[in-house]
């Protein structure tokens, strides 16, 4: 994309390259060495208290950390419930709104409890893994669900520095959500890696009567900052499972392609692949 790049240190960061765990520095990736998921949350800053849990004995060659952000009530929860578990629970909207990991199929929270109702609720930014079969190897995305509200900004930026891939998202029935993500972008461009993985998402495509972005908009905004872009739906899983297995491909390329391979062409992908829309290509 086009976005400009800053000069500043990340010291630390393990580059969009590397596998993880980065809990002891970034490890080459070693293709066909299946290793089990580490114990304890391996990006993210260190937190006081955090117990660690085991990532279920899931087996992977390569890992990569994904974040999705995008302003409160878009979906990023929804998005990854769905990608996670296949569901989504519709009722009240519970905002994602604090600190904490979660695995498997339940939550896992320290102090107080959390919630127990409404739908893909999260009380904190949490991670699942999941891993998907790209091309015969198993890459593991850890992916981080985020709060968007702005209050709590301040610390979801800290666990920027180390992602992967970014989704960015905004909902199609709100438009103050698509007038953000050029603040997104700044601060993206701001707290991630250069090289970070960015990919455009205008979630809730299921709402058409409430629509109040209109898609052509939405391309023209990913075709100037040059970022792949589709519509989905956590609600019918409408683009859900291509969003994170173009991403996991797009990774697993960069981090394993012999130079003899052909490239793995992400926006070419999406617009084969996607259904409703997708683009773009500046
Ligand atoms: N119709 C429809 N509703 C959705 C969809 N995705 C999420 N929602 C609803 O939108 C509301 C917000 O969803 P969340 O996933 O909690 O939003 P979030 O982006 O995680 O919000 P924060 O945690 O505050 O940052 C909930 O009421 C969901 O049921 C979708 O694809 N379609
Ligand atoms: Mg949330």
């Amino acid at each position: 994309m086009s976005r400009k790049k800053t000069s500043k240190s990340k010291a630390g960061s393990a580059p969009a390259t590397s596998a993880l765990p980065a809990a002891n520095g970034p490890r080459p990736v070693r293709p066909g060495t299946a290793r089990p998921c580490p114990e304890a949350p391996p990006n993210g800053p260190p937190q006081p208290g955090w117990s660690s849990i085991g990532g279920g004995g899931d087996f992977y060659d390569v890992a990569f950390k994904v974040m999705l952000v995008g302003d409160s009530g878009v979906g990023k929860t929804c998005l990854l419930v769905r990608f996670k578990d296949g569901a989504f629970l519709a009722g009240t909207f519970i905002s994602t709104v604090g600190i904490d990991f979660r695995r498997g199929t339940g939550p896992r929270t320290l102090g107080a409890p959390p919630p127990r109702t409404g739908p893909c609720w999260s009380w904190l930014v949490v991670f699942q893994n999941k891993v998907v079969d790209v091309d015969g190897m198993k890459v593991k995305l850890q992916i981080w669900d985020t709060a968007g509200q702005e209050r709590f900004r301040s610390v979801t930026h800290a666990y920027y520095r180390d992602a992967h891939a970014l989704l960015l998202l905004y909902d199609v029935t709100n438009k103050a959500s698509f007038d953000s993500i050029q603040a997104w972008l700044t601060e993206i461009q701001e707290h991630a890696q250069d090289d970070v993985v960015l990919m455009l998402l205008g979630n809730k495509v299921d709402s058409a009567q409430e629509r109040a972005v209109k898609r052509e908009d939405a391309e023209k905004l990913a075709k100037d900052y040059g970022l792949p872009f589709m519509e989905t739906s956590a609600k019918t899983g409408l683009n859900v499972d291509l969003a994170f297995t173009a991403i996991a491909k797009e990774l697993k390329q960069r981090s394993t392609k012999a130079p003899s391979e052909p490239r793995f062409r992400l926006h070419d992908y999406i617009k084969r692949e996607g259904r409703g829309s997708s683009c773009c290509r500046p």
